[in-house]
Parts: structure tokens; sequence; C-alpha cells
């Protein structure tokens, strides 16, 4: 069953640029330019693309923020624009840049809100409750006012808040920006328990590849308001030629590591950086390198949606 379905849909705006001294000109922007696209129930989909591609507009359209200029558009049988209390129940919305947390408020008072405008049943809404503190590790934070949490624990209660009505399909924009490596594990653990164990169907917006390495089956590529790419992130790598990074610490200084699979490509003191296919596994080169090399430290970098969609493109490779 699917649960968002866009058939051609579109949003124009019209902007007013300054022509002249004392004209000015009216542009359309076409920030979504005929999306059509299904994702079915319990799916988790990556939405990525580069910063003004239209994936906010899209969000906004699904949330019944933003009316569609044309075009068909339902979440869970519903016409968000038109019913947009109604969905209001059956969707969660996280993000990363915004909290809809009170800020002067303690946390437990902003679920205590959430529990009474979307009416969820008492002991429902305990369940989810201690779910969500246990799984968020939220206990000593219940009573902090939601100004005084760090960013990490501000997305954490965030995204408890957006899980206590059990939503069916949950919008998340840029949930791990800007936390530290032990925030965004566990942003990402919880993500990964809502979607296998409650059958939640996540749409993804996010800069960070890693999301979607970890949580998403599927990812989708939007640019100038047209899907680009839809398939599984191997897919994505492929169509981009994309490539990897493994970055090696060595015990000391040393010429220009050879390994097969990889080629390095700088090296700064005892520190190099090889490239490689992003689509193959890293295990076999990191083993080369263990194994000629004295190591002090090895990580991977994964490549930057920006670098992928340009690949792309370059490679004209676009379906
Ligand atoms: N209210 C608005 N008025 C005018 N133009 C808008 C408005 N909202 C979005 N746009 C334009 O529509 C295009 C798509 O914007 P959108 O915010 O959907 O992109 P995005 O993919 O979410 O980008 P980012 O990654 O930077 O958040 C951009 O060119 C943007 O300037």
């Amino acid at each position: 069953m699917a649960l968002i379905e866009l058939d051609d849909v579109r949003r124009s705006f019209t902007v007013r640029t300054r022509a002249g001294r004392f004209r000015r000109a009216r542009r359309e922007v076409h920030a979504v330019d005929g999306l059509s696209f299904t994702v079915g129930a319990g799916e988790c989909v990556g939405y990525i693309g580069p910063n003004g591609a239209g994936k906010s507009t899209t969000v906004k359209m699904l949330t019944g923020i933003l009316v569609p200029s044309s075009g068909r558009l339902r979440v869970a049988g519903v016409d968000p624009a038109r019913d947009r209390t109604a969905l209001a129940r059956r969707i969660g919305v996280v993000f990363g840049q915004r909290t809809t947390l009170w800020w002067d408020l303690p946390l437990r008072d902003s679920y205590e809100l959430a529990r009474r405008i979307h009416r969820i049943p008492d002991a429902r809404y305990r369940a989810n409750l201690d779910r969500c503190v246990d799984l968020l590790d939220l206990g000593a934070l219940l009573d902090t006012p939601v100004r005084q949490l760090s960013l990490g624990q501000r997305m954490r209660g965030d995204l408890a808040a957006a899980l206590l009505h059990d939503p069916e399909v949950l919008y998340l924009d840029e949930p791990t920006i800007g936390l530290d490596v032990v925030s965004k594990a566990k942003v990402r653990a919880f993500l990964k328990e809502a979607h296998r164990n409650h059958g939640t169907t996540v749409l993804l917006t996010t800069h960070d590849l890693v999301d979607i390495e970890q949580l998403c089956d599927r990812v989708m590529v939007i640019d100038h308001g047209r899907l680009v790419h839809d398939g599984d992130l191997d897919g994505l790598h492929a169509a981009g030629d994309s490539e990897r990074t493994l970055v090696v610490d060595l015990a000391e200084a040393r010429p220009p590591i050879l390994v097969p699979g990889a080629r390095t490509v700088r090296v700064d003191g005892p520190r190099q950086w090889l490239a490689f296919p992003a689509r193959e596994s890293a295990a076999p080169i990191v083993a080369a390198v263990a194994a000629r090399y004295p190591l002090a430290d090895l990580s991977v970098r994964e490549p930057a949606i920006e670098d992928v969609i340009a690949r792309m493109y370059a490679g004209a490779v676009i379906g």
C-alpha cells in the first residue's frame, strides 16, 4: 500500500528581482517541477539533493503547510492541504534546525501538551513515553527547560515528541545536523528501532550519506525540482562513480601507500588519504594497509552528497 503518492506535482513561487534602478522584474521559480513518486507503507526513503533543490518545498506540501500549484498529492489517502488537522494525527515531523518543543517549558510539559493535542490514550502515552525515554536516554532531562538542552539533547527530545502519538509517517529534515558522533549514533539507533519494530514509514532529508547508508533501503535524489535518481544507495554510487576515502594515520611519515583497489590522493606527514570506489567494501583495503604498514589509526569518509550528484551529471548517467 502506498502511504505517500505524488503525481506530477508542481509548486512555483513568484519572486521580484531588481531590474535596473527603478524597475522590478517578476520571475517564476519552479521549486518543485513535475514530481511523481510513491512511498510504500513501512519504507524508509532518503530524500536528498543540493541546496535549493526543492526538498523542503516537497515536505511542506506533504504536511499541508504549502498547497501545490498543480498535480495530485496524497498522504495516507488524505489530501494534506485540505485536511491538515486530520493528517496531523497520522504524521510526525522533525526539523533539525527548528524545534517543535516549548522553549521555556521542561521537556515533560511539551510531551503532556502533545498528549492532549493528539488525544493520546493514557496507557499508550505512558508506554510510548517510557520507550522513548529509555531508548533516547531522556530520563535525566525530563524536568529541564528546553532552552537549557544541548543540540543533541534537544534533537532527542524532538524525536520523542514526534513519535508519542504513533504516527504512520515520519518526515525527518536533517535530524543529525550539527550533532556529535555519540548523539548521531543514538538518533540513528532510535530511528532504526522505530522503523523496524513499529513499521513507521520514514522520509528522510539529509546531507549526511551515513544517515542514508544506515537507515534507508532506497534513496531519491531531487535537483531543480525534479527526480533525477530513485534506487538504492549502491545504484547512486554506481551512477555517480563516486569514491569513499580511507584516512590512514601511520605510526610515522612514509612515501605514498601502495595497495590494490585504492589510490593515494593526498599525503600530509604520517596521514594519508586513499580513494576507493564507494560501492566496494573497505575491508580488503584496510587489511592490505594493516598488513604492510605500521598503523596508528584509520577512518572511512563518505563522499559529500553534492559530489555524488555532480559526478552523476558529469557522467550523464541520470535515471
Ligand atoms: N517562499 C518562497 N518564496 C520564493 N522562493 C522560494 C520559497 N520557498 C522556496 N523557494 C525557492 O524554491 C527553491 C527550492 O527551495 P527549497 O527550500 O525547497 O530547497 P531545499 O532543497 O530544501 O534546499 P536546502 O537544502 O537549502 O534546504 C529555491 O530556489 C528557493 O529559493
